[in-house]
């Protein structure tokens, strides 16, 4: 059947609607990756966008069982230039298409992908409806993101390590195993808990998560790591870094049309040395916000600048724009997790002999 993408500033991209679902709303971004439709479309940060894929050609190596980053695609709609029916793969256990029909998400396939690319690179990111009906409105659901995706309940992942606090605000399943991997000892909290909730656990440490919509949404996260910097040590993943710089008097703006993809090249300011990170945002920490006597500015994107990282200078507070867990992209930048551990570990050696 016939469908079209059309977007808030009235142009209108035709395709071929290939799912049960022939509906859906979100504000339209691309992402770059030539892999990893499935780890992109079941990543929660997601959750209220229509997905464009560059790469020209999806579903060729169909969906595993070890790839998804959480329960379910939070993607509210899915655009690509060419679907592969026959998916090849040594781990494939059904069709990307089905899965996607399982979850009622539609998709709009034969779309000049590169055309609509360049119109959100141009005009920048803008809402928009996949639809049979060209003549439909552009509508959009107020749902509150976070709440959609967060852990409705707290749970543990035990580790030998120090007691973490993991505030989900929409977690990749992978950042949960990589913190898990180097030792800690992890307490999942949902998106709104409070200083009280997290201090029954007497934590070792803080950690904030990616996640989907506005930083400034997330006001209970916010207000949290106000309570527990200079306190416990804090380490924050893009939504989780966002959240940081606020709480820590910076500001956030809308970038013009984000970082989405497996090939986003990054700078270590402090090593001087360059990584391809994986990266998923349409948000970015304001440089001339950050006050540099207390905040360092410890990484930048190589295309455009933009601030990639920060840390307190006094404080063990620090926080990344990328995703050090890939998934999916290249494992340049994993070794921040043992980093944050080695931190952990002497602030709580130090809390120790403080009190013996
Ligand atoms: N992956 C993320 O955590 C995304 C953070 C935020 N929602 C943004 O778009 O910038």
């Amino acid at each position: 059947m016939k469908g079209y993408l059309k977007l808030e500033d009235g142009s209108i991209f035709e395709g071929k609607l290939i799912s049960k679902n022939k509906k859906g709303y979100g504000e339209v971004v691309f992402t770059t990756g030539m892999t990893g439709y499935q780890e992109a479309i079941t990543d929660p940060s997601y959750a209220g966008q229509i997905v464009v894929m560059t790469y020209p050609l999806i579903g060729n190596y169909g969906i595993n069982k070890y790839d998804f980053q959480s329960e379910k695609p939070h993607i509210r709609g899915f655009v690509i230039r060419e679907y592969c029916d026959k998916p090849s793969n040594f781990q494939s256990e059904k069709s990307l298409l089905s899965y996607l029909d399982e979850h009622n998400i539609p998709v709009l396939s034969g779309v000049d992908t590169r055309a609509l690319t360049k119109k959100l690179r141009e005009n920048g990111t803008m809402r928009g409806i996949i639809t049979s009906n060209a003549d439909d409105n552009i509508e959009f659901d107020q749902t509150n993101l976070l709440e959609e995706v967060s852990t409705k309940r707290s749970y543990r992942i035990a580790g030998i390590g120090p007691k973490l606090a993991f505030i989900d605000l929409g977690t990749k399943k992978s950042i949960l195993k990589m913190l898990n991997s180097v030792g800690f000892d992890i307490y999942v909290f949902p998106y709104n808990a409070s200083y009280d909730d997290v201090m029954q656990i007497n934590p070792d440490a803080i950690f904030l998560s990616n996640g989907p919509g506005d930083p400034k949404d997330a006001v209970y996260a916010i207000e949290l790591t106000k309570h527990f910097i200079g306190i416990k040590p804090v380490l924050g993943i893009c939504l989780g870094h966002q959240i940081i710089a606020l709480a820590l008097g910076c500001n956030t703006v809308k970038m013009k049309f984000g970082h989405r993809g497996a090939n986003q090249p990054v700078k270590d300011l402090l090593t001087n040395k360059d990584y391809i990170t994986s990266q998923n945002h349409g948000y970015a920490v304001e440089e001339e916000s950050i006050d540099k006597d207390k905040i360092t500015v410890t990484h930048i994107n190589l295309n455009d600048g933009t601030v990639e990282g920060i840390m307190h200078k006094f404080l063990p507070v620090f926080s990344v724009q990328y995703h050090p867990e890939a998934c999916p992209g290249p494992r340049d930048s994993t070794d921040i997790f043992d980093k944050f551990m080695d931190i952990v570990m002497v602030y709580k050696r130090r809390s120790y002999f403080a009190e013996v």
